[in-house]
């Protein structure tokens, strides 16, 4: 291990071209520091899953590096397999064995042979120890996908990277593995996110890279990526429709509430006085805060090349 870095993942230059000529990177770079809670946003096919494959050592990048702890994932990968765990996307058992032989087999795959201690405190933390003797293929794919995050587990690994680990889980359940993996950050672990939920990734992340079509589009504190979002949303309910001269402001909304999306705070006093001279009366009205959706939804659309740190 490399003890002069402070990074628990090092990503240099990352490039993969599949065998198709398909390219999924094109040369994405950034660090993660030892103890960051840290997303990896993007919308489908962006790339996330290409990477963290490249990480766990599934896919060979066509250029580019990769250290975990200071370990290179060509180079020194056992030890760099030993410092990761990843809880993947895809729910994959073998669907004969029961979920504890699952993680001991697992354990076994990392040379660990006494782990019962920690198997079973694993199984408690993700309410699991009822369906200890229970065979894989008989779960429900909520328990499954926590079994997957026990699996990740199994070998302790300083860093945590977890690719859309609540995607069909419950809301109960999703809350008692953030609570877990919080538990794991507090511990000092390293924790990678992807996610499509992104009021989860604003809660829990420190730091967020967004990448789009095989390139880092952002890369920053959430904070500053919440205070880069300009402009002002404000949601209200009217006593009549709105006026044609607003109309250019609103945006889709799923409730009743019409949202307008305003530039500065100085052009609300304008919404205020049209609605006044159109006779429309305000029952509510409330400014909404900055959400990440709207960071993302903006990044996303924004044709412009090159990576945004605000
Ligand atoms: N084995 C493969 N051969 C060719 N192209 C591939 C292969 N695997 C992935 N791709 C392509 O690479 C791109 C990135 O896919 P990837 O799964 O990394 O995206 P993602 O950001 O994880 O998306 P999602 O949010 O849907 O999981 C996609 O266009 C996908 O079709």
């Amino acid at each position: 291990m490399n003890t002069q870095s402070d990074s628990a993942l090092v990503i240099a230059n990352a490039q993969k071209t599949y065998r198709n000529g398909f390219t999924a990177l094109k040369g994405v770079s950034f660090d993660v520091k030892q103890g960051e809670f840290f997303g990896l946003l993007g919308p489908n096919g962006a790339g996330k899953t290409t990477l963290i494959s490249a990480m766990a050592g599934l896919a060979h990048l066509s250029q580019g590096h990769i250290n975990i702890m200071g370990f290179d994932t060509r180079k020194q990968p056992n030890q760099a397999r030993m410092s990761l765990g990843v809880v993947p996307q895809e729910l994959v058992f073998d669907p004969f064995f029961t979920v504890r032989e699952t993680l001991q087999f697992q354990s076994g795959y990392f040379g660990i042979r006494k782990n019962d201690a920690w198997i079973d405190e694993l199984l408690h933390k993700l309410h699991l120890s009822d369906k200890a003797n229970t065979n894989t293929r008989n779960l429900s794919g909520g328990m499954k996908r926590r079994l997957m995050v026990g699996q990740a587990l199994v070998h302790r690994p300083p860093v945590i990277v977890l690719d859309e680990p609540t995607a069909g889980v419950d809301v109960e359940l999703r809350q008692s593995l953030w609570a877990f993996i919080k538990e794991l950050h507090g511990q000092g672990h390293t924790i990678i996110l992807t996610t499509h939920y992104l009021e989860e990734a604003q809660s829990l992340c420190n730091r967020i890279a967004m990448m789009k079509k095989g390139e880092l589009v952002a890369l920053d504190s959430t904070a500053n990526l919440l205070r880069s979002s300009n402009g002002v949303r404000i949601a209200m309910t009217l006593s009549a429709a709105l006026p044609e001269a607003l109309r250019k402001w609103q945006i889709p909304s799923t409730g009743t509430e019409i949202i307008l999306q305003l530039s500065e705070y100085a052009q609300l006093a304008y919404v205020l006085s049209t609605l006044q001279y159109e006779y429309v009366a305000v029952k509510t009205l409330n400014i909404l805060e900055n959400d990440l959706e709207q960071v993302f939804l903006r990044l996303m659309q924004d044709n412009t090349k090159g990576v945004v740190t605000c």
